[in-house]
Formats: structure tokens, C-alpha cells, sequence
């Protein structure tokens, strides 16, 4: 198989947390440092790489505090918490990506970009939250908060979680920046979280193209990721998780794993309700869309697996036009 041109590689949350999900500033530095030396290695192919991530246990964390810190001093929207994500991931991946590059004696060097993505103000993710954030609590717990109002959902093993607005991404804002960027020679990490949702306020700014202005709500980074692969003309787009597949009948004895798949036989599965929504769900539609628009090859796999998932068709769940 020859090396694709351009791939657009998404983190998940779990590949910047902690083993058991712990978001201490260490757990994360350290999870974030190994997740940079399997982006090094995808680098060091060749491959022009763009980079985007996950923000769920950070954003939700955030929110929490906003939250409690507000008879102390003014509370920040939840878009503002996203672009802080966005902030303190992308430098540590850009700190940590330079050193893995540097140790494989690299010359190239990381940029990480604030991004927005376009949403439609009247999507009914605003009014049906869906994205899992923060930390997992025992039902009892989370009792507490949803009699004040929260909406939370039972997301099984690990506990419930709390959930918020997650409309549907329309365009990359700032994709033409991180094209020129990645041009020339740097590996951007962007859209992190999905990107800082943003709309198009519609008053009449003379001589503004676009009059955008941020809206409370968290993308999904893998639909995003997708939107921004089509956007940017990737071949191959990896969502790199913490599953090496993804799996039919997951969590049940009769569960195995899909190899490679198309995009037929893998919408096929989705009708059915093969994969949930909030985790395997998304990424799913992700891989589905980017193929279905034009895109070569998307994998989904876990974090040690995507230099391989790049350069061969041997590891993951491998989908292809046909
Ligand atoms: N059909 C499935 N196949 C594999 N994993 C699944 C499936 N359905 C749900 N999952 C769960 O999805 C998780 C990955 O989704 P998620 O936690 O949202 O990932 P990330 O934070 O890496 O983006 C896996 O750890 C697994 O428990
Ligand atoms: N925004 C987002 O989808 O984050 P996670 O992948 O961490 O859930």
C-alpha cells in the first residue's frame, strides 16, 4: 500500500487522561507524552499529519469549577471552556510532539491553533444534549445534580455522566489557516474538543464576511475530525481510541471484531444499533461520512496501533469506499 499524502489523526479523551480517567495535570502530561511518540512515528513516514483531540473529561472538569467558583468571581460560558481546553491540550501536545520529533531527529516542529467550527443555531443538539463530559459518578451522586437541573446519563460499568448541547459541525472555520500551516511543514493540532462552536450572528457587520459569535455547546471531535479530513483533502483519517477494533455485539458473548469493512456493510450495522451513541456511535458516522464524501480510507484503532494503521490495512477496523 503506498503512504497516504495527508492524514488526519484524532485523539480520544482516553489517550489524554489517566489509566482510570484521572485528569491530574500529571496523569495528562503523561498520557499526552505517549500518545506524542505514536504521532512521531506517523510523522517520521512522511505523511503530512494534522492532529486533532478530544476535551470531554477536560471541558466537563471546567465546567464544574465555573460552576462552583461563581459567588467568587464572574462564571465564563461554556464555549469560552472549550477554547481553554483547547489551550492547555494543544500546548502540552505541541511541547510533547516537539520532543518526540526532536528525539527521532525530526526537523519538524508543532503548531497548535485555536479553532471554531460552524454550528446551526437551530440544531436539535441544543435542545437534546447528548455529549458525554466531566467525570463518572454513582447514580446516587449524580442524583444530586440532576435535581439541580443537570442532565446526566447512565454510560453503564463506569457510572453516570453528565451530558450538554452537541450540535452537529457545519465547516472548519479556520480550515484554510491550518492548510497553510500544515504547507508549510508544520504538524497543526486543531479543532480540539470539535472545535469552539460558533455561529453566524446574521446582523449586518459592514464589510465583515462573516459576523461569527460562540454558542454553549461540545462538539463531537470525531465528527468534526471527519468535517475538517474532507475540508483539508486527507487520503486517510485515524480515530485513535482505546479499543483496537470496533466491535459487533460489543459486550456481549457472541462480540467480535470488524476487520475491514465498507461503507455499506458498516451503515448496515449502524441501522441495526450496533454501536452507541455518545462512544462507538459517533466515530462510526465519522469514518462513514469521510468515506462516503470523497475520502480514501479511515481506521478506527487504538493509540499504539495508528502508525501501522497508516502505512497498512493489518490493524483496526479498516473502512473503504468499497
Ligand atoms: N461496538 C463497540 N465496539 C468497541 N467499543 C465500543 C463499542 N461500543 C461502545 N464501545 C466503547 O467505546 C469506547 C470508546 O469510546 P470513547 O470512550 O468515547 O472513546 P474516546 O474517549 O477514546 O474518544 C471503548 O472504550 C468501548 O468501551
Ligand atoms: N469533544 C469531544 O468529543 O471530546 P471527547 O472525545 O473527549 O469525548
Amino acid at each position: 500500500m503506498t503512504l497516504p499524502r495527508r492524514v488526519v489523526i484524532a485523539l480520544g479523551g482516553n489517550a489524554m487522561t489517566g489509566p482510570d480517567g484521572s485528569a491530574t495535570p500529571g496523569a495528562q502530561r503523561d498520557a499526552i507524552a505517549q500518545a506524542a511518540q505514536h504521532v512521531a512515528a506517523v510523522v517520521g513516514t512522511g505523511t503530512e499529519v494534522v492532529l486533532t483531540h478530544g476535551n470531554g473529561p477536560q471541558v466537563g472538569n471546567l465546567l464544574v469549577k465555573n460552576e462552583l467558583a461563581a459567588h467568587e468571581v464572574p462564571p465564563v460560558p461554556l464555549d469560552w471552556n472549550v477554547a481553554q481546553t483547547q489551550a492547555t491540550i494543544g500546548f502540552t501536545l505541541a511541547d510533547e510532539l516537539d520532543a518526540a520529533l526532536a528525539a527521532r531527529g525530526l526537523g519538524q516542529r508543532t503548531a497548535a491553533l485555536v479553532t471554531r467550527t460552524l454550528v446551526d443555531p437551530a440544531d436539535p443538539g441544543f435542545t437534546d444534549p447528548t455529549k458525554p463530559v466531566g467525570r463518572y459518578l454513582p447514580r446516587e451522586e449524580a442524583q444530586r445534580f440532576i435535581a439541580l437541573g443537570q442532565r446526566w446519563e447512565d454510560r453503564g460499568d463506569r457510572g453516570w455522566r453528565r451530558v450538554v448541547a452537541s450540535p452537529e459541525p457545519r465547516s472548519v472555520v479556520d480550515a484554510p489557516a491550518i492548510a497553510a500551516l500544515s504547507a508549510a511543514g508544520f504538524v497543526v493540532v486543531c479543532a480540539g474538543g470539535g472545535g469552539v462552536p460558533v455561529v453566524d450572528d446574521g446582523r449586518d457587520h459592514a464589510g465583515d464576511a462573516t459576523a461569527l459569535r460562540g454558542i454553549e455547546a461540545v462538539i463531537d471531535k470525531d465528527l468534526t475530525a471527519a468535517l475538517l479530513a474532507s475540508e483539508l483533502g486527507a487520503d486517510t483519517l485515524v480515530i485513535a481510541t482505546d479499543v483496537a477494533h470496533v466491535m459487533v455485539d460489543f459486550g456481549t458473548p457472541t462480540a467480535r471484531p470488524l476487520g475491514r469493512v465498507t461503507a455499506a456493510e458498516l451503515r448496515g450495522l449502524a441501522a441495526a444499533g450496533q454501536f452507541a451513541r455518545g462512544s462507538m456511535g459517533p466515530k462510526v458516522e465519522a469514518v462513514l461520512r469521510f468515506v462516503e464524501s470523497g475520502g480514501t480510507r479511515a481506521v478506527i484503532t487504538s493509540l499504539e496501533h495508528i502508525s501501522d494503521a497508516v502505512s497498512g490495512d493489518d490493524v483496526g477496523t479498516v473502512l473503504t469506499a468499497e
